[in-house]
């Protein structure tokens, strides 16, 4: 049975806009407008979207914030809306953008808060404890009031905070926003080993890309409360439409390569020169091709970054893309 199950998900709001003096006008926004998946136990996936796509409202109806207003919803067998409590024993809460923490505790007393809340048994408490103060390089950190710890050191223990009752599934939320690159590398890592020893289920929502490239297998895409694609990473490539880029190192400057076939030029740098083709395609008859024709010295394969292919899907028609088993 998988851990998490949609089926036409809906979530409803209904605005007030002043439109005159007296005058308001009712409007209904469909935050998530009929979204269905599943996630298996251990899955890593990624839930992006464009600002105002429909993520945080899915994940809030995830852990029993937001009532949905229409579809079918369970974590873990649980109806997240009419079983809150029995839920959050169950799962992790991780928001980026605020925090978990007593503001003006230390590290230690908020986590011993939160031992008495979910009545974690106290060996398994104290062994939970040492894994994320040494995992998360917390030590140093435990005796400081929390409005004291910058905001890479904050998130460490937000992470650690959420995994102390032992959940079976983690939901973050934008979890390195804002942090420096070594700040971000020890999270992911942390997160990195926590799916594979302890087999946590993890939805992840960000707008880092690599977040996503480092961490999940899966990625969901989501725009206007739509799933638009559900699938491997490589299969968002075809289905942005991306494109891979040859670029060969040439003997020589020489005029643009323009007489291979499936090959697009780019541009020139001095001899270099940059060749798109499509992602789907095999590189092999293109390189055969240029190496026939051209004083050929050296080439490589550079893969479409992640963010234009996703620009490009947010940009072109969403609702035609054919990406995978969530596209409408
Ligand atoms: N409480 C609310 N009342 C009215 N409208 C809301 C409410 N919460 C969200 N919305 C609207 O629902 C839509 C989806 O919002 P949501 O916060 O889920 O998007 P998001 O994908 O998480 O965006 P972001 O990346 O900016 O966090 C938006 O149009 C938003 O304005």
């Amino acid at each position: 049975m998988p851990l998490i199950e949609l089926d036409g998900l809906e979530k409803t709001f209904t605005v007030r806009r002043k439109t005159g003096l007296l005058r308001r006008e009712r409007r209904e926004v469909r935050a998530v407008d009929g979204i269905s998946f599943t996630v298996d136990r251990g899955e890593m996936v990624g839930y992006i979207g464009p600002n105002g796509a429909g993520k945080s409202t899915t994940v809030k109806m995830l852990t029993g914030i937001l009532t949905p207003s229409g579809g079918r919803l369970r974590v873990a067998g649980i109806d997240p809306a009419r079983e809150r409590t029995r839920l959050a024993r169950r799962v992790g809460v991780v928001f980026g953008q605020r925090t978990t923490l007593w503001w003006d505790l230390p590290l230690r007393d908020s986590y011993r808060l939160t031992h008495r809340m979910y009545r974690i048994p106290d060996d398994r408490y104290e062994e939970n404890l040492a894994r994320c103060v040494e995992l998360l390089d917390l030590g140093d950190l435990l005796d400081v009031p929390v409005r004291q710890l910058s905001l890479g050191q904050r998130m460490r223990g937000d992470i650690a905070a959420a995994l102390l009752h032992d959940p079976e599934v983690l939901y973050l939320d934008e979890p390195t926003i804002g942090l420096d690159v070594v700040s971000k590398a020890r999270v992911r890592g942390f997160l990195r080993e926590l799916n594979a020893e302890r087999g946590t289920t993890v939805l992840l929502t960000t707008h880092d890309l690599t977040d996503i490239e480092q961490l999940c297998s899966r990625v969901m895409v989501i725009d206007h409360g739509r799933l638009v694609y559900d699938g491997g990473l490589a299969g968002l490539h075809e289905a942005g439409d991306g494109e891979r880029m040859l670029v060969v190192d040439l003997a020589r400057e020489l005029p643009p390569i323009t007489d291979v076939p499936g090959a697009r030029f780019v541009r020139a740098d001095g001899p270099r020169q940059h060749l798109a083709f499509p992602a789907s395609a095999s590189a092999a008859p293109l390189v055969a091709a240029v190496a026939e024709a051209y004083p050929l010295v050296d080439l490589s394969v550079r893969e479409p970054d992640i963010e234009s292919v996703i620009a490009k899907m947010y940009g072109g028609a969403a609702g035609e893309l054919t990406g995978g088993p969530g596209s409408p």
